[in-house]
């Protein structure tokens, strides 16, 4: 490989959404371009195990840190990996696969900025943070359809990691350039809007044609507020936006990549409710913002 691949990692709880940006930024960036290190494979125990040792997955002893940093090391380089292989449907590990090296590496897990080898070689990092009502829901959906647990399980799971969350997940928002906070549109919606948290450690596309020529109300708005004391520009879009209105700022974004029209997907913002495919604008227009930067650094390490 001619030049470093570019490196994202997305962070967050279980249920966070990792999994549903990640898939959706490589859509855009193109699947053959992007090797995805998927960090639930690098646990120490399977399911039967965790439960006999009482330790949770979001405990840093419950994982191969090292191994983790190690790959990512190895992938960084360009050169691919042999990796663990961890099964969600079955609680167990399967055989070990490898995963070749690639122009984008992506990291999602638990503990993605956990160390600073696993924080160091990245060109962005992304802090998932959805409100524990929604991710409640989220985990029960999914692990209910999709990993053979009921209702009541993922309920009584995520009380038993309140505290290992506390201690080890929610620390690593501090790390993050990007936090994103879904959360509903009007009280009880189905839709979704974004509150998108833009660390000055990066720069953004400007919108600011975009957002001066919304109609009454606005469905994007920025600021400049607080978070954890700092001060930030904070993106806020509206779950109730209409595809017309998506797709003029998904325009916009392209804009500002000249020569780069043809990644354009079709969809963007697909998502799985238990084993249907839905689309939210608003994720979309996420991913591709993400994208965007990530396109950009290529760009940069390219000239460089
Ligand atoms: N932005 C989103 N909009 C709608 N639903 C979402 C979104 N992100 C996640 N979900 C829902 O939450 C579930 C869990 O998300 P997932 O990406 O698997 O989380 P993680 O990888 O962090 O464990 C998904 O299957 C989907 O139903
Ligand atoms: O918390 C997680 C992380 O995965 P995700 O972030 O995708 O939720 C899972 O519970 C563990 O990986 C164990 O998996 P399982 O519960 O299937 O044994």
């Amino acid at each position: 490989m001619e030049q470093p691949p570019v490196i994202l990692a997305v962070v967050g709880d279980s249920a966070a959404g990792k999994t549903t940006l990640t898939t959706g930024v490589a859509t855009i960036l193109g699947p053959s371009q992007v090797v995805t290190l998927r960090l639930d494979d690098y646990h120490r125990y399977n399911r039967a195990e965790r439960e006999r040792c009482g330790l949770t997955p979001l405990h840093p002893d419950c994982n191969y840190l090292e191994m983790m940093e190690d790959h990512l090391f190895q992938l960084s380089m360009g050169r691919s990996v042999i990796k663990p292989v961890y099964n969600h449907k079955t609680g167990d590990f399967d055989a070990r696969q490898r995963l070749e090296a690639a122009p984008f590496v992506m990291t999602e897990g638990l503990l993605a900025l956990a160390t600073p080898r696993l924080r160091e070689p990245c060109h962005m990092r992304v802090f998932l943070d959805p409100p524990e009502d929604l991710r409640e829901r989220w985990k029960i959906r999914r692990d209910s359809v999709r990993r053979g647990y009921t209702p009541e399980q993922v309920r009584e799971e995520m009380a038993r990691r309140r505290g290992d969350a506390i201690e080890f997940i929610q620390p690593q928002r501090g790390w993050a350039d990007l936090i994103v906070r879904f959360f509903p549109a009007e009280p009880g919606a189905e839709q979704l809007s974004v509150r998108l948290i833009l660390r000055p450690t990066l720069s953004y596309p400007d919108l600011s044609e975009v957002i001066a020529s919304q109609g009454d109300p606005p469905v994007m708005r920025l600021r400049v507020g607080r978070d954890d004391r700092r001060l930030t520009e904070i993106l806020e879009i509206d779950g109730r936006l209409s595809t017309m209105q998506a797709e003029a700022v998904e325009d916009v974004i392209w804009e500002h990549l000249p020569g780069l029209s043809h990644l354009r997907p079709e969809q963007i913002g697909i998502y799985l409710d238990g084993i249907d495919c839905l689309q939210s604008h608003v994720l979309g227009l996420v991913q591709l913002l993400i994208a965007y930067q990530l396109l950009l650094k290529a760009e940069t390490l390219q000239q460089s």
